[in-house]
């Protein structure tokens, strides 16, 4: 399979708790790829959290590192990357992200409630009405993700590795429209 995505970068988009770090990594293994999580790469650049990125430098100085590190990160190959959930919002981070082949997992908004209630370390997440505030933030960003390669919907019964082999399945049939465009 390394060989058929040819040393190209994989993206998984995708919401907060949406699973793009831990599919991410056992993709990466599959295809014999790195692994790197755009949200650590930022926090490990610049020695801060990301909830302190947001409360020093608000949103907009959060989400001008990710652009950065973005662009750093694709001119490198065989990587499996896992981007923060707002990546689609700049449309300088498409540019980038379209070097690669990218990957939307879907996941119904009561599936990623379940996983992020008890988390605090997602910044935009800290809400009166963190579920209402999931809801509107898909709501708002449904449009963007679907301009993805690929898009794999996750029931709540899947595991991560049952996941990771339906995006093995469906990554041919993408390679395929892409050769014969
Ligand atoms: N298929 C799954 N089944 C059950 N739990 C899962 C599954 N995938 C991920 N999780 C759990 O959900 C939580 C969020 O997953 P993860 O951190 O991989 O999401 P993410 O998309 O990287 O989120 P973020 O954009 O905030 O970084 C973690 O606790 C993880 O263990
Ligand atoms: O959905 C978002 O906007 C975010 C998701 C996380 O991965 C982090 O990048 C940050 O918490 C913002
Ligand atoms: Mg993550």
């Amino acid at each position: 399979m390394s060989s058929l995505l040819q040393g190209v970068n994989l993206y998984l988009i995708g919401m907060m708790g949406a699973g793009k770090t831990t599919v991410g990594h056992l993709l990466a293994k599959e295809l014999g790829y790195g692994f790197l999580d755009t949200d650590n790469v930022i926090a490990q650049a610049t020695k801060k959290s990301i909830n302190e990125i947001f409360a020093e430098a608000g949103e907009a100085g959060f989400r001008q590192i990710e652009s950065d590190v973005l662009a750093q990160v694709c001119s490198y190959t065989k990587l499996t990357v896992a981007t923060g959930g707002g990546i689609v919002l700049r449309r300088e981070n498409w540019s980038y992200l379209h070097h690669g082949l990218i990957l939307w997992l879907d996941v119904p908004v009561d599936i990623l409630y379940a996983r992020l209630a008890a988390d605090t370390t997602r910044p935009l997440l800290q809400d009166d009405d963190p579920k209402g505030k999931l809801r509107s933030l898909l709501e708002q960003r449904t449009p963007l993700y679907s301009q993805a390669d690929l898009r794999i919907c996750v029931n709540a019964e899947e595991t991560p590795e049952q996941i990771a082999n339906k995006v093995m399945q469906a990554i041919p049939s993408v390679l395929k429209q892409t050769a014969s465009n």
